[in-house]
């Protein structure tokens, strides 16, 4: 029977399962939350022994600085309140590596060159390869004879054509410094566009897809036949929807502008685009629950926020229409995406003329952690809700790769 840890650290948290994968099914799965915020929180699930029996859920909260410290207590997690890793053959460590550059269109055994090139790759994803890198660093020393593979966010996008990942910027930004389009949170939109496709009753060859990845990253796909032809995050995770700490789309010029009237430094700018801008900026805090309760307390800076991150979405579930030109399904998923009824009301408001629409009551009473079509029954495009599985994706590639 072979099991696969899977560690897959977001901006501010760390998801992990240890999955059997003769079942395709967690033993264990947990998430630490808000990472660098403080007071994290820790909560390690172990699903009841037999069919129906109620989970263990085991909860800790402690200061995890970073990523570093948020494995010592998923690990210390194991140890207390079980399945005990050290009586666990694992076929592999598979780790969710954010920014794999055109380098990596695939999952690959990690190696010291490996790790090296994910380093490298840092500049272009400062909030997710460091902790990736931290997590694969972890692992290494805490499993040194167990496979570690790593699965990019980035693989997924390989497909975007040309004209969809060319920016139009000078030659020898393009070629010298591989200056283009690279997309992310791949793993998710490829997972959840198939689950359409199955809940469709369709090939995925033969469905177009647009996919809401909403988290605290957030971003959109078009995904037509299968294949990713159009995302919005960009060379980094920065571009496109407005997210928890950063902006999405902003004028180009920017960082110009601020270097010469604020006096700031590139590097300034790009830390307050990513760390104090989107949600947060406008609203003081950056979880979606948080910003809700102020706006129903009457705060103006939340109102504002929620109305532009919806604004933002229309705009492109509009451009992405355009892209596609038949839209099979809408889909939501991620944090946001699978939590937020009013987001995803807010979301398709005024699109009825696309034949988008959502049914209040199906949208309000949602079965939390199961796919759910929340449009109108005939409804023109089904919108639906499908709860992503980033880790059995990777648990599933990082496999394939092993018995390749
Ligand atoms: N019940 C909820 N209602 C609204 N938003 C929620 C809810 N639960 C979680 N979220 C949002 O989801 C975000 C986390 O999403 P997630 O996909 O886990 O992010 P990441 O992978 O980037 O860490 C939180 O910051 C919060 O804004
Ligand atoms: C790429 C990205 O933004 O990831 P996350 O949503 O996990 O922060
Ligand atoms: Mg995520």
């Amino acid at each position: 029977m072979s099991h696969v840890l899977v560690l897959n650290s977001g901006s501010s948290s760390i998801k992990y399962q240890l999955l059997d994968m003769g079942k395709g099914a967690p033993v264990a799965s947990g998430v630490v939350e808000r990472i660098g915020e403080g007071q994290s929180v820790l909560t390690h699930k172990v699903p009841g022994d037999a069919p129906g029996a109620p989970a263990r859920k085991h909860e800790r909260r402690e200061a995890c600085p970073d990523h570093e410290a948020g494995l010592k207590a998923v690990l210390d997690a194991f140890t207390t309140a079980g399945p005990d890793l050290d009586g666990i053959e694992l076929a592999a460590v598979g780790h969710r590596v954010v920014h794999g550059g055109a380098r990596f269109g695939g999952a690959v055994l990690v190696d010291d060159e490996v790790e090296h090139a994910i380093e490298e790759l840092a500049p272009l994803a400062p909030l997710h390869n460091p902790a990736n890198l931290a997590g694969i660093q972890g692992a290494r020393k805490a499993f040194p004879n167990v496979p570690q593979v790593a699965v990019f966010d980035t693989a997924f996008h390989q497909t975007l054509p040309p004209a969809a990942y060319t920016y139009a910027v000078p030659a020898p930004w393009r070629t010298e410094h591989k200056v283009r389009r690279y997309g992310f949170h791949g793993t998710s939109h490829a997972y959840v566009s198939r689950r359409a496709a199955a809940i469709l009753g369709q090939d995925p060859a033969d469905t177009n897809v647009i996919v809401l990845h909403l988290g605290n990253g957030a971003s959109a796909t078009a995904i037509e036949g299968g294949r990713s032809v159009e995302t919005s995050m960009g060379l980094t995770p920065l571009e496109g929807l407005v997210m928890g700490t950063r902006s999405g789309d902003v004028d180009p010029s920017l960082h110009a502008y601020l270097a010469r009237n604020g006096g700031m430094s590139a590097a300034e700018v790009d830390t307050a685009l990513n760390k104090q801008s989107g949600v947060l900026a406008l609203a003081g805090a950056n979880d979606m629950r948080e910003v809700w309760r102020m706006v129903d307390e009457g705060d103006e800076g939340a109102r504002l926020a929620v109305d532009v991150y919806c604004h933002r979405l229309r705009k492109y579930i509009g451009a992405y229409y355009a892209v596609l030109g038949r839209v099979d399904a809408l889909v939501f998923t991620a944090g946001v995406g699978e939590n937020d009824e009013r987001v995803r009301a807010g979301a398709v408001t005024g699109l009825d003329r696309l034949g988008l629409r959502i049914d209040p009551a199906k949208n309000e009473s949602l079965e939390r952690g199961t796919d759910q079509v929340i449009s109108p029954d005939g409804a023109e495009i089904p919108v639906m809700v499908i709860p992503t599985n980033e880790e059995l994706e990777i648990a599933v590639q990082s496999l394939d790769l092993l018995n390749r």
